[in-house]
């Protein structure tokens, strides 16, 4: 196997985000897109702010298992679901930041709707804050398959884009490649945290 390019990126992002909080104790996941049929995803269980490049393992997007025995995330069918069906995407990132999981179970319905931020224009596409920008937010499971059947049937009538909630779990975001899925983690979670905060003092 050739030397995938954006691995040293992903290390990068992973201690960031282990950096800011956002992946406590061995929460978070983080892959990199390896050609069309494989994904450089991190093992189960590790501290995602202190990983090394030994510490992914290459998997087959169809079968979601990786050769060795070792164990992927144990959230990998996600990543492989967006692979497969957004063939753009080219990084995938996992988090349980506070704010993502306190926020999605503070909004109770099927979306986090975020309206009226310049930060809004961090994510690809988004040219005004008079836009909305659209969150899904799916309730939280331990079964990952029928958690990403799940997310493909809503997918079929408001096609994904950026990222996704679970709740009181945190967000999946993804990008075309490492920067830009970096950079849609860190718009979302300075809009998290004005969204939460906005709620608090608006709260009567
Ligand atoms: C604190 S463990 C939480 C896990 O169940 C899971 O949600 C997670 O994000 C990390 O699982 P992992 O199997 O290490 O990728
Ligand atoms: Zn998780």
């Amino acid at each position: 196997m050739t030397e995938n390019l954006q691995l040293g990126a992903l290390l990068a992002a992973c201690h960031w985000i282990g950096q800011k909080g956002w992946s406590p104790a061995t929460g978070g996941n983080m892959s990199v897109r390896e050609g069309d049929a494989h994904c450089l995803i991190t093992e189960s269980g590790k501290d995602k702010g202190s990983l090394t490049a030994d510490d992914f393992l290459l998997v087959a997007l169809e079968s979601g298992l990786a050769p060795g025995g070792r164990r992927p995330s144990a959230e990998t069918g996600l990543h492989t679901m967006l692979y497969s069906r957004y063939p753009e995407t080219g990084a995938v990132l996992h988090t349980h930041s506070v704010n993502s999981t306190v926020l999605s179970r503070v909004e109770r319905s099927g979306a986090l709707v975020l309206e009226g931020y310049e930060m809004q224009k961090s994510l690809s596409g988004q040219t005004s804050h008079l836009d909305q920008v659209v969150i899904p937010i799916f309730d939280n499971s331990q079964d990952i398959p029928a958690l990403a059947q799940k997310i493909i049937a809503s997918s079929e009538h408001a096609p994904l884009q950026y990222g996704f909630l679970l709740r009181g779990h945190g967000l999946t975001c993804w990008g075309r490649d490492v920067a830009e899925a970096r950079r849609h983690l860190e718009g979302l979670e300075f809009l998290f945290q004005c969204e939460l905060q906005r709620r608090l003092l608006e709260a009567k």
